[in-house]
């Protein structure tokens, strides 16, 4: 555990970068610290390496002060990863990853050795270890500075605003991939970010600062999207928060309906008569492995607008759009499905595709209103995609 114990940061010319920060920072999760610009985030981070000391208080990494460890060695020991990746422009790829095993005293060889593994975990193409870094693109020169920080295996890996420079497709590919990462090393990561979708994507805490370097709220997402503590952390975490909580409850809340659903194979007759039974305005149409095939218009059935077709199959069917895995997927991807399905409505599959259930947007709506009361379950993280 990293616990900063009333930490305050002033510069000479007067500014107070942090004012009195008080928080733990708990051991193999990721912390993001999140805010404004200005608001001390990597003054704050930048203290638990030493490369800036508080004017008062002090941090501890598991019990012991920061300030004991001479600030070389400290930094051994902990990984740091900048914005735009930071690498040595005139070493090769393999050579930045090595460095700080070089600086820990390993042979050549084995450093290297160990760098080309770090490639491969960071998803880095080992055919790249020659390049120099104007050599790669954005994205793969931040897996370089996440290789690197990792190459010593730290227990501690701090990240200042790691992505912000790569664009949001390349960036959301990153996060995944420090998810994914994060789930193998269990690392304790403290991650700087002025972005509220990335800290609660990546976050199992979010702490929020204020300007003055003031600590607003520290809390786990999906509590900091329900209960903001005051207007400053509700105007900043957003209006859509209550659409990016649901990210956190499970699509197994949902009520699934089956009465509407048919076989491609039904002969027409059938199909009317399971949209009458139903009252649904729409039937979604399966394949013999209970695959989606697509939507059919109830009112189309009634109004013999179907020719002399003779299956439900043989119809132009209306695109499911996408569908969201029941076991696995959040509410907002629920919610997302049935926003964008012509036929208002999401399609829930088991892990193999196959339909389990429809969701009409009106019973989203009252499986959101019971999230709302907080007497659902929370599971997380749910999907961790949204
Ligand atoms: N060396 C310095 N001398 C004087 N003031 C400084 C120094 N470094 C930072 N500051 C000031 O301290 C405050 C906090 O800066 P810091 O970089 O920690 O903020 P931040 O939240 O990380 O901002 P950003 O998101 O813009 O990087 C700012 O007002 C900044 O101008």
């Amino acid at each position: 555990m990293i616990t900063f114990a009333g930490v305050t940061k002033r510069y000479p010319d007067g500014t107070t970068a942090v004012d009195d920060l008080h928080i733990e920072i708990p051991t193999g999760r990721i912390t993001v610290f999140v805010g404004p610009s200005g608001c001390g985030k990597t003054t704050s981070l930048r203290m638990i390496n030493r490369m800036v000391e508080p004017t008062s208080g002090s941090i501890a990494i598991d019990g012991r002060d920061v300030r004991a460890q001479d600030p070389a060695v400290l930094r051994r020991s902990i990984g740091y990863v900048i914005q735009q990746a930071g690498l040595f422009p005139h070493r090769t790829v393999v050579d930045n990853i090595a460095t700080v095993p070089l600086l820990l005293g390993w042979k050549k060889a084995g450093a290297r050795a160990r760098a080309r593994e770090l490639m491969e975990l960071v998803g880095l193409d080992p055919e790249q270890a020659g390049r120099y870094p104007h050599q790669l693109s954005g994205g793969q020169q931040q897996r370089v500075g996440v290789a690197r920080a990792l190459a010593a295996d730290p227990p501690v890996l701090l990240m200042d605003e790691p992505f912000s420079a790569v664009d949001p497709v390349v960036r959301t590919g990153l996060q995944d991939e420090l998810l994914r990462l994060q789930s193998e090393l269990r690392k304790t990561i403290v991650f700087v970010t002025h972005d509220i979708e990335e800290a609660v994507r990546l976050g199992d805490s979010i702490a929020v600062f204020r300007p003055g370097g003031v600590l607003a709220q520290a809390d786990a997402p999906e509590r900091l999207l329900a209960e903001p503590v005051d207007a400053f952390v509700e105007g900043f975490i957003g209006y859509d928060r209550g659409v990016r909580r649901l990210s956190f409850f499970p699509a197994r809340l949902l009520d699934l309906h089956t009465d509407a659903i048919v076989g491609e194979g039904a002969p027409i007759a059938r199909a009317r008569e399971v949209a009458r039974s139903s009252g649904e305005p729409w039937l979604l149409a399966v394949d013999g492995e209970r695959r989606p095939r697509g939507w059919v218009a109830a009112r189309d059935l009634e109004r013999g607008a179907v020719g002399s077709v003779d299956a439900v199959g043989d119809l132009d069917l209306v695109g499911y759009g996408h569908v969201f895995t029941v076991a696995t997927d959040s509410l907002r991807a629920a919610l997302d499905a049935a926003v964008l399905s012509p036929a208002g409505r999401a399609v829930g599959v088991d892990e193999e595709g196959r339909v389990v259930g429809v969701v009409a947007q009106t019973d989203l709506g009252s499986a959101i209103w019971a999230v709302g009361t907080d007497d659902a379950p929370t599971t997380r993280p749910v999907g961790r995609n949204g």
